[in-house]
């Protein structure tokens, strides 16, 4: 094959696993020359003859490989032809070893996509999109990988230049007051549920979740390790941890499942402290109220309980893990807790952590009217 500076590379742009096909691209001054070395179509007509758009049946035959495969090539302009084969990893992995063998680069789907788009905040939203789990994380992405967030930071430069520092850090300030949202577009929301023993923690997660996911036993310390369980509440993905019910104990796998769920606590976006509605102890309620402030508090068996008291102090929820009762009512507590605010559709916002990190150095700054740094800092966001 004839070589020339500017490389020619390949890269399988479906997932890494079994799917009905798999597509092949191939880019660069020698893709057309590549796939003619290995593609005769049914027609007789090589790629270099065909027009742009032109789809072509055909086989595929390296001379060093016995195995030969039917398949489908597209041209899609003079420099770039995509290869439809058979669906299975293998067979993508071969095109892509003679493709190599006759001196193609080999890309991973994440440097084809990086290397196609010039600005670094499209190619990230491009390279996370794949990652979103509900559709409406997947819209947000889609925003940025549309320009939203660039647009925005673009717009803040053009303040800058303008010297009008006030508005650029109102715009950076609300950007980063997005930055917990969007990181949670790829990443769900963590949600811990604790509490004491026996008080129905693994059923309410059964309940919320769906399934049997836990355990559950009319015996207190069924629970011993830490269990998740993903889902999507109002259509954003959360993910739940299900821990050891919190007591003085002497056993001492109990104790490392109670350590595990103490950390989890202090590690989660929100926690779900639950409380026996059949055993209330208003004090311990004042307290667990005043020990974890931010957590929602919820009594649990409501069902079983006829009128019960319920500290006049904090949020208290009441449900019943085992008929439903108050638990959509739990649910859009807890996505108030979490996204207070949704962002409108088209919104710019951060959802990576370099973009995160950019913007704060960004903010600091403009908040220190370092009109060079900050340029440099907007040019930094955009090429990675
Ligand atoms: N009636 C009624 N029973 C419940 C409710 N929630 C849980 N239970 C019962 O309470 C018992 C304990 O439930 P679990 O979900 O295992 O409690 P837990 O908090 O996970 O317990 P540990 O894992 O031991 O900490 C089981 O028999 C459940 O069926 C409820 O809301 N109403
Ligand atoms: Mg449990």
């Amino acid at each position: 094959m004839p070589s020339t500076s500017t490389p020619t590379t390949a890269a399988v742009l479906t997932p890494p696993a079994r799917g009905a096909i798999a597509t092949v691209s191939v880019q660069g001054p020698e893709a057309i020359a590549l796939a003619d070395h290995f593609f005769t179509s049914l027609g007789k007509v090589s790629l270099d003859e065909a027009n742009v758009g032109r789809i072509l049946v055909g086989h595929w035959q390296a001379e060093e490989d016995s195995v030969g495969e039917e398949l489908v090539v597209a041209k899609l302009s003079p420099e770039v032809v995509e290869i439809h084969c058979h669906g299975g990893v293998q067979a993508s992995q071969r095109i892509l070893q003679h493709l190599a063998s006759a001196g193609c680069v080999i890309e991973s789907w994440q440097e084809r996509t990086t290397s196609l788009h010039a600005d670094a905040i499209v190619a990230e939203a491009k390279l996370e999109l794949p990652r979103a789990v509900t559709s409406q994380a997947a819209l947000h992405l889609l925003d940025q990988a549309n320009g939203a967030l660039t647009r925005e930071i673009v717009i803040i430069g053009n303040l800058l230049e303008q010297s009008n520092f006030e508005v650029a850090e109102q715009k950076l300030a609300h950007l980063l007051s997005l930055a917990s949202f969007g990181r949670h577009l790829t990443q769900p929301w963590l949600i811990v549920i604790a509490g004491p023993p026996n008080v129905g923690k693994s059923s309410l997660l059964n309940k919320i979740v769906g399934y049997d996911r836990a355990i559950v036993l009319d015996m207190p310390g069924t629970t011993r390790d830490v269990l998740h369980a993903t889902t999507a509440l109002d259509g954003w993905p959360v993910q739940f941890s299900d821990t050891a019910g919190i007591r003085v104990s002497d056993d001492e796998i109990e104790q490392a499942g109670i350590a595990k769920a103490k950390a989890a606590i202090k590690t989660a976006d929100l926690a779900i402290v639950m409380h026996d509605a059949t055993d209330v102890k208003p004090d311990e309620l004042d307290q667990s109220l005043r020990e974890l402030p931010s957590a929602l508090h919820v009594v649990n068996k409501i069902d079983l309980a006829g009128d019960i008291r319920v500290p006049n102090s904090g949020e208290m929820l009441a449900t019943s893990a085992v008929t439903g009762q108050g638990v959509p009512e739990l649910i859009t507590s807890i996505v108030s807790r979490l996204i207070p605010y949704v962002p409108q559709t088209h919104q710019p916002l951060p959802f990576t952590d370099r973009q995160v990190d950019g913007l704060r150095q960004l903010h600091c700054q403009v908040q220190r009217r370092q009109f060079d740094d900050a340029l440099q800092s907007i040019e930094k966001l955009h090429s990675a």
